[in-house]
């Protein structure tokens, strides 16, 4: 219990507790440095608050020495802070310097990768998954985490319920809620949780940006730079930082959510509809379209609330200061972060020739976002909706009557709720394609199931074997995927895989660039092509399981997919799969008591 020591020391001697096996005291180390570390972080951003509070941002309009008052001002503040921190740190815990690569490991919750082994070890199983959980959450690309997790998930003792995080922010655990709520149609708690989440979102945004302030990168200057490179150069460190805090807070269950903010506004809209409350609705639907101003779908809501009013009163539409202050000082951020990598970019040893902007003051005045212009491509309220690919909330009208409707109208809102899952997704499937196109049912289609990045990285894997060949019929003839093709139709029997209830293909190069031929088709009954999918690495068709489909000869090179079949058969329920990981996991933790020790960070269980 001796407070001079930190949290980099505690962690240090936990690993030593973990590589000596001592596993109890592995426990008590890293909890000790993980709750050490939030003490002194928040002590830290405490005193960069309270410094920018009492001595906030010099006004004076300007005169010959407004430069110097405003560097005595950050002057001012250095002062506060050296204060502040001796007061803070002073006689209860030292400033300590501590070694960056020790923050980054608690930044990417290294103490909970250490600890999940420790509890294990202590056979405590809901421990070990929390830690798990919790590291997964920063590191979701963690291969050997995820192979632990899903090890524990086949233990009798295992319950989905210790999958916590146990570093949730509290406007996530808000969200999530706020979004529960919306699928129970609570309205009343969508709005008190979605509104909290965002007062929290806006504190949580606030000290990531005051932890930018510690953010130098020293490796930019030279050994003797000039005082402004220096103070240009660290102004730029801090800017890159913050410019990153959106990529660090608009996560959910470890995922990145880019519409995360704009979300609440559209549940919110929503929420206050219902709960009849029309002025925040309105203003609701404003703050979202300053995020997303090209939104069809909420600017068919805009027109929806304008006709349910009877007015074009735009005011109702002004969105929320928060919100405004939010994107305005995003805006003016990145221009000045965007003029310094532009303007001081040496290209083959040589900087750009100087352009007028050079010496023109940073223009600080944000183009006044224009409300009063926003409206739909196409003014056919009436028209079919296209949902919008950013929105969460589908939100289309039907012809149901709302009793609640502040106007009389023969419209009303209805959610086409989006799971959470789904939210998830919609970073990587931008569209789904359906049926229509396809021409039947339980037909699909979607693009960017991979990225192009993932597709370039698959594609240098490959060894190609071009090879001309100038086939004619089918490489994979029609068929369907769980029966057996008969006179009389398809027949569910053996050695057909009749618990395939569902396909999907996913392919991993592209027709024409490595490959001839081999578009997947659908058939009729008749076998006849009712439509054609050309392959494209990141491109996924799915089907139902009956579906009758084929491929057409593939006349060079060669053709990548992966197949997959999913089924609703708790029987078949990723039996093979979890029977591979529970071989594996078990061969893994024999190697490892076999030669633990021997490396002091055995990884595996
Ligand atoms: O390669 C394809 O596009 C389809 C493959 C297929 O239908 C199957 O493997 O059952
Ligand atoms: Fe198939």
């Amino acid at each position: 219990d001796d407070p001079t020591i930190t949290y980099d020391q505690l962690f240090k001697w936990g690993k030593g507790e973990y590589t000596m096996e001592n596993w109890y005291d592995c426990v008590a180390y890293m909890k000790r440095a993980i709750e050490d570390y939030k003490y002194y972080k928040d002590e830290v951003l405490w005193c960069r608050e309270m410094c920018f509070r009492q001595l906030p941002p010099y006004t004076e309009s300007d005169g010959p020495q407004v430069e110097l008052a405003i560097f005595h001002r950050f002057t001012e503040r250095a002062l506060c802070l050296v204060r502040c921190k001796l007061d803070r740190f002073g006689s209860l815990r030292p400033p300590h310097e501590v070694d960056p690569e020790v923050d980054e490991a608690f930044a990417k919750r290294k103490p909970y990768h250490y600890m999940q082994f420790c509890h294990w070890k202590l056979n405590d199983l809901e421990n070990a998954v929390k830690a798990a959980y919790t590291f997964l959450i920063a590191n979701p690309d963690d291969q050997m985490m995820g192979e632990n997790l899903g090890y524990y998930a086949t233990l009798p003792k295992y319950s989905p319920k210790m999958l916590v995080d146990l570093e949730e922010a509290p406007y996530q655990k808000l969200y999530l809620a706020g979004v529960q709520a919306y699928e129970e149609e609570d309205w009343v708690q969508v709005i008190d949780k979605l509104e909290r989440s965002l007062e929290e979102y806006w504190i949580a945004d606030e000290m990531c940006r005051l932890g930018c302030q510690s953010s130098v990168d020293w490796s930019a200057l030279e050994v003797a730079p000039e005082y402004f490179v220096f103070i240009a150069s660290m102004h730029a460190a801090v800017l890159r930082c913050i410019r990153d805090c959106p990529k660090t807070l608009d996560r959910i269950r470890g995922k990145y959510l880019n519409d995360f903010l704009p979300s609440h506004y559209n549940y919110l809209q929503f929420a206050y509809w219902k709960a009849n409350r029309g002025r925040n609705a309105c203003q609701s639907v404003g703050t979202y379209l300053l995020f997303e101003p090209d939104d069809e779908a909420m600017l068919e809501n805009k027109i929806f609330y304008e006709n349910s009013f009877a007015t074009k009163d735009q005011d109702l539409f002004i969105p929320t200061n928060d919100a405004m202050a939010y994107i305005k000082r995003l805006k003016l951020e990145a221009r000045s972060l965007q003029f310094v990598e532009e303007r001081f970019k040496f290209v083959d040893g040589v900087l750009p020739s100087e352009r007028v902007d050079d010496r023109k003051p940073l223009d600080i005045a944000v183009p006044e976002i224009d409300i009063y212009q926003q409206t739909p491509s196409t003014q056919d309220a009436e028209s079919t909706k296209v949902s919008s690919k950013h929105s969460s909330v589908k939100v289309s009208k039907s012809v149901e009557k709302d009793e609640n409707a502040l106007k009389s109208t023969e419209t009303a809102f209805e959610p086409e709720m989006d799971r959470l899952e789904r939210l998830q997704l919609q970073k990587g499937v931008q569209l789904v394609k359906k049926e229509r196109e396809l021409k039947g049912d339980l037909r699909f289609f979607a693009d960017k199931v991979l990225t192009r990045a993932e597709c370039d990285a698959l594609l240098q894997l490959e060894v190609y074997l071009l090879e001309e060949d100038d086939r004619t019929d089918l490489s994979h003839p029609v068929h369907a995927d769980n029966c057996i093709l008969r006179e009389n139709g398809c027949v569910k029997e053996q050695p057909a895989m009749v618990w395939r209830d569902y396909s999907a293909i996913l392919y991993l190069n592209d027709a024409n660039d490595h490959f001839d031929g081999g578009q997947f088709i659908f058939t009729d009954d008749d076998g006849n092509v009712q439509a054609e999918v050309r392959p494209v690495c990141g491109r996924m068709v799915g089907f139902s399981g009956e579906t009758l489909h084929g491929v057409r000869a593939v006349r060079r090179g060669t053709r990548c997919v992966l197949a997959m079949w999913m089924t609703l058969d708790e029987e078949y329920h990723e039996r093979e799969r979890l029977d591979a990981q529970q071989r594996l996991a078990h061969i893994e933790l024999r190697s490892a008591q076999s030669d633990e020790g021997a490396n002091e960070y055995a990884d595996v269980l």
